[in-house]
């Protein structure tokens, strides 16, 4: 997995300048923002606070109206990209078996067939999925499917991993699985950025929070020192379970 890190003097994701608007309505403006350190980092907000639309440009899924982003220093090319993966809120399959999804993309990393099979097996087990590997993709759980379709974006040996509220249809066991995939894929040297409105995930899995609203970052630090001590007093009230509105 390569540590971009350790690779450049620069932050693993930097955005500078960027603005987003619809039929003259500004939707995000974020001026300054580095992603640095291990991670993981989690972006948090109320509903509508533009995480999603954060988390988009910074796998170059929208273009912003203007500004940039940066992995590494470098825009962000296809080259830069395919060292990307996301996962969304909702499990995006192939109609094709659980392992027959994984295989997809191990064939075009152009593994052999037995470094497929390999790799193949190790991704079922690091997801719990080994009894299911012959079961078709659409048939699994949503929580299956979750897992599923993180193991397919750790198949793709990313060294950025995005998720886009990966757990808000779970129940709470699911969610705690998915939490440990996650968890455990950043504590191997993957660099996690997850959107949530779960305050209580935050907490399980930041080690670094950028709070939106509004379409802005309205803080960012490390996950302890802003939950001891928030700075702004909308943040003291959302984290204390009142409506930020
Ligand atoms: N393509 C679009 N056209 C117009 N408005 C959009 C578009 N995409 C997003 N928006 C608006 O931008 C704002 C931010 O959306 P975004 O999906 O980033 O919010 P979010 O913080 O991820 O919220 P949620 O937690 O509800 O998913 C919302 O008001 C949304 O309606």
């Amino acid at each position: 997995m390569r540590d971009f890190s350790v690779m450049t003097d620069h932050p693993i994701l930097s955005v500078r300048g960027l603005s987003i608007a619809r039929d003259g309505k500004a939707l995000l403006g974020v001026d300054h923002l580095d992603l640095d350190g291990p991670g993981p980092t989690i972006i948090l907000g109320p509903n509508g606070a533009g995480k999603s639309l954060l988390l988009r440009c910074l796998h170059g899924l929208i273009t912003p109206d203007r500004g940039t982003v940066t992995q590494g220093g470098q825009t962000l090319t296809d080259q830069v990209r395919a060292g990307q993966a996301m996962v969304f809120q909702r499990p995006v399959l192939l109609r094709r078996s659980v392992a027959g999804n994984l295989d997809f993309v191990l064939r075009r990393r152009g593994l052999s067939r037995a470094a497929r099979k390999t790799e193949c097996e190790g991704l079922l087990a690091q997801g719990g999925l080994e009894d299911k590997a012959r079961q078709s993709a659409r048939s699994l759980s949503g929580g299956e499917a979750q897992r599923l379709a993180i193991l397919r974006a750790l198949a793709c040996k990313p060294s950025v991993l995005f998720l886009d509220e990966p757990t808000s249809a779970l129940d709470p066991q699911a969610t705690q699985e998915i939490e440990q995939m996650v968890l455990r894929a950043s504590d191997q040297g993957l660099r996690v950025v997850m959107v949530t409105h779960d305050i209580g995930q935050a907490r399980r899995l930041a080690r670094d929070v950028v709070m939106m609203h509004g379409g802005r970052v309205v803080e960012q630090g490390l996950a302890a020192q802003m939950f001891a001590a928030p700075e702004n007093g909308m943040i003291r009230r959302f984290l204390s379970g009142g409506l930020m509105v």
